[in-house]
């Protein structure tokens, strides 16, 4: 999308300087907008709070207030621009735009074209020099006075009246800024400000300006890392300071920069990024005063304590040091922050303010903020606002920490046309679920009722006998495909569709869910195995339809399908197997982060609902939270949704947000192995046996020993951050997925038996010549198993490796 933007920004004129990547990097603050023939673009007179870059299209040029004499109209086609000058002006538009015919333009904000022409003087150049040539000032001097009022209107639409609403925090970290603020007033001077990103370094500088100066002197940002870049076509500047008896007669490189600010403040972002020779030329000109401003320097201070590159002699010119501590070691100032940032968001979207839950405030405490101290709490809950659909921000809301990363080779099936439309469409889709409904609400009902029938026979050995394995055999390669078509869920779905449930899942079943799909895969397993449930239609029918009870139940208290993301023991197994799978629904989070503003993916669009998972694309990172249901590639207006075919199990050594909780569960799934693969084969006889009494204490031991270890070993469960513990545990997946089609191998025979129309008979058919087939097969099964867990283990250490030695 942006190599499209970027083609045709590099025709623009005063671009033309920008090499490549600068192109790219600016493309990502346009946007694509279209107009249809006969439409205006800007009328004369109007106040254009963007410019245009005409791509596709002719437009008609009226400059008269819409006379059409051929001296007042002209057509202009691709290529052209319109309004940079109001726009950076603030002054009307002179001419009237209409559409000759479907035109694609691409438009940027006023603020946003501002903020890049501060970042690359060099675009203003261009304008300028194009200005002149236009109006034909020959005067070269009257250019340069355009260029200050242009640098100086840019400048001031990006003043901060809406970035910074006030200073929140403890009595002592708002003390602390008055102190400083009185100190400054009383004793004139420069201050350093030290701390680390996000801390609110430019929100104190432009509090101390606004106090000291008022909001309407001109408040001139620089960032240091681009200083010499940026700024050094001003070093050309001559201008004799008489002032001051040091430097008298001398020529200050960066004068022209003081002007600029001159009564107000000049803050240089990250100063000690400036080169040595720029700093001390830049130390010169402050001692100097060629025009009187306050300037303030900032340094990062980052969490890995970075070696200062301030020079002494740019050093001594700060007479006040100002130094923000980092938000994780000042946690108090954490609720009131949210207060205030939930106040100011519902009242710019007139909402009422959401209560934060008592375990999303815990969650919020004990996040350990290193990544952009109050910008990371801030983007944390402006997403969390707006996903918020009631007043309340829960668990389910607060996605903190990295995104989604993008890593390896990938094929995105969605750039096959005929795929994209089928999901897309969602039509075939949603087709294919409401057949599996039916057949499944007749199936619970023949097999309740009318198991006597022979075909129903044939229906039941095929659950058992192809259902089940099958599903075991196709999460580990295509992921929750199954869930896709659930019949559960579109069951749900139905229901909901007329509750329209709206009370959010409370925070202990998010926080717990684990615990839940255990205790229940558990007790299913085992009643499975104890009622001997493969050979018994009524018994699984009943399963069926309580399970299905429970999925309604759940659908009719919460929204979304939690019970599949909560709940569903199946879910739990199938997502757990979905790790290692060839396919992924992942997003674009350069995209998400930057361009979308909506979250349609999860909120949803229309017709089609938002992720019944509750996830945000751009975090999502594993296979687990995702059911594929593609309703986010249906939903995302950016195109940012991607279908992948990728590395088998690379998530597992990508894991950044998954539930770690879940190591639990891996742990009970390869615990229960051993009893369910040697106890359960053997055919009880007399009371005691009947009830498995061996079975149940070795199943129900195991399971918990397992389960236990998987908790010890992947512990903490803290941050949203996988760690290499928890990675290790998930590494086990094939393993565990081995063991279990070995498990469902036992009910394979059913299914020959029924091709082969004898009926169902249970375990022990398929021979062969020398070992059982069936031997055979989970011999291969285990031996496949350990192999992949072996090599998964491996490339997580070394991926953990490469992470360590790279930091
Ligand atoms: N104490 C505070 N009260 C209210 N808002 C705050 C506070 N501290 C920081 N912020 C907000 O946090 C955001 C980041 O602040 P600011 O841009 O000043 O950070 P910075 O230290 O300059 O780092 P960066 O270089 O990342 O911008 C701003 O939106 C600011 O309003």
């Amino acid at each position: 999308m942006n190599t499209e933007k970027a083609y045709y920004l590099a025709k623009v004129p005063f671009f033309a300087d920008l090499t490549p990547r600068e192109i790219e990097e600016i493309a990502v603050d346009f946007q694509w907008e279209t107009y249809p023939k006969g439409e205006l673009i800007l009328e004369q007179g109007q106040k254009p709070a963007s410019f245009y870059v005409l791509c596709e299209g002719l437009v008609e040029v009226q400059n008269k207030n819409g006379e059409r004499s051929p001296a007042s109209v002209k057509t202009v086609g691709s290529g052209s621009v319109f309004g940079e000058l109001s726009v950076l002006m603030g002054k009307p538009f002179q001419e009237t735009l209409l559409c000759m015919e479907k035109c694609r333009v691409l438009s940027i904000t006023a603020a946003d074209f501002a903020r890049i022409l501060l970042e690359r003087p060099l675009i203003y150049l261009s304008i300028i020099g194009q200005l002149s040539e236009t109006l034909d000032e020959a005067n070269q001097l009257l250019s340069e006075t355009k260029y200050r009022e242009v640098l100086r209107s840019a400048i001031k639409l990006t003043q901060y009246q809406d970035k910074f609403y006030g200073i929140w925090g403890s009595v002592k970290t708002t003390k602390e800024v008055e102190r400083k603020y009185e100190e400054i007033q009383h004793h004139p001077g420069h201050l350093l400000i030290k701390g680390e990103r996000g801390t609110g370094r430019q929100m104190i500088a432009w509090y101390l300006h606004k106090n000291l100066f008022g909001e309407i002197a001109p408040f001139v940002l620089v960032d240091g890392l681009r200083f010499d870049h940026q700024w050094g076509s001003l070093k050309t500047d001559k201008i004799e300071i008489n002032n001051s008896e040091e430097s008298s007669s001398s020529q200050l490189p960066y004068a022209k920069l003081f002007e600029i600010a001159a009564g107000g403040t000049l803050f240089i972002q990250e100063i000690d990024r400036i080169s040595p020779a720029t700093q001390i030329e830049l130390a010169r000109t402050i001692k100097a005063q060629p025009y009187p401003c306050f300037v303030i320097g900032s340094i990062q201070i980052e969490p890995r304590v970075r070696e200062e590159g301030l020079l002494p002699e740019l050093h001594k010119c700060f007479t006040h040091l100002h130094y923000i501590t980092p938000l994780r070691e000042r946690k108090r100032d954490i609720p009131i922050l949210v207060q205030g940032i939930l106040e100011k968001l519902a009242q710019k979207n007139h909402r009422k303010t959401p209560v934060v839950t008592a375990e999303a405030t815990q969650l919020l405490l004990s996040h350990h903020y290193r990544q952009g101290n109050v910008t990371e709490l801030i983007q944390v809950l402006e997403r969390s606002f707006f996903l918020a659909s009631q007043d309340t921000i829960g668990l389910e809301q607060i996605f903190f920490g990295p995104t989604s990363e993008k890593v390896g080779q990938k094929v995105n099936l969605l750039r096959w046309s005929f795929i994209e439309q089928i999901l897309k469409n969602g039509n075939f889709l949603r087709v294919i679920r409401q057949i599996a409904a039916v057949l499944f609400l007749f199936l619970i009902g023949g097999l309740i009722f009318a198991s006597h029938l022979p075909g129903m026979l044939k229906a039941f050995a095929l659950v058992w006998g192809l259902w089940w394995p099958v599903i075991t055999l196709i999460s580990p390669s295509l992921g929750r495909i199954w869930c896709a078509v659930c019949p559960f869920s579109t069951i749900m779905d139905f229901v909901q569709n007329k509750f329209h449930p709206h009370r959010p899942v409370p925070d202990f079943i998010v926080k717990y869910d684990y615990l839940i799909v255990t205790v229940l895969f558990l007790a299913i397993f085992w009643i499975e195995i104890v009622t001997q449930m493969h050979t018994n239609p009524l018994f699984t029918g009943l399963l069926l339809l309580v399970m299905q009870l429970a999925a309604i139940v759940v659908s009719v208290l919460y929204p979304r399908h939690a019970w599949c993301r909560h709940f569903c023991p199946l879910g739990g197994f199938i997502g757990t197997a979905s790790i290692g799978s060839l396919l992924e629904v992942r997003s674009d989070p350069a995209v998400c982060l930057n361009k979308c503003t909506t979250f349609e993916c999860y909120v949803g669009k229309g017709e089609v609902k938002g992720c019944p998972m509750s996830q945000h694309l751009p975090y999502l990172d594993n296979n687990l939270d995702c059911k594929l249901c593609f309703n986010c590639v249906q939903n995302c207006p950016h195109g940012s949704v991607q279908v992948n075919l990728r590395v088998p199990a690379r998530e597992v050594w990508n894991l950044t947000r998954v539930n770690q909780g879940y190591a639990v569960f891996m742990g009970v799934l390869l615990g229960i192995l051993f009893p369910i693969n040697y106890f359960e084969p053997l055919q009880p006889s007399g009371l005691l046996s009947q009830l498995h009494i061996s079975f149940s204490i070795a199943y129900f031991s195991f399971a918990v020993l397992g389960g236990a270890l998987g908790w010890w070993f992947a512990r903490p469960f803290k941050t949203k951050a996988a760690s290499l513990r928890t990675k290790l545990v998930f590494a086990l997946t094939p393993l565990v997925i081995a063991g279990h089609i070995i498990y469902q191998l036992n009910f394979v025979p059913g299914l020959q038996s029924l091709v082969l129309g004898a009926g169902y008979q249970g375990p022990g058919g398929f021979q062969s010549f020398c070992i059982s087939a069936s031997t055979a097969a989970k011999g291969s099964a285990l031996g496949i198993g350990i192999l992949l867990a072996s090599v998964t283990i491996i490339f997580v250490l070394l991926r953990h490796k490469r992470r360590k030695s790279n930091n």
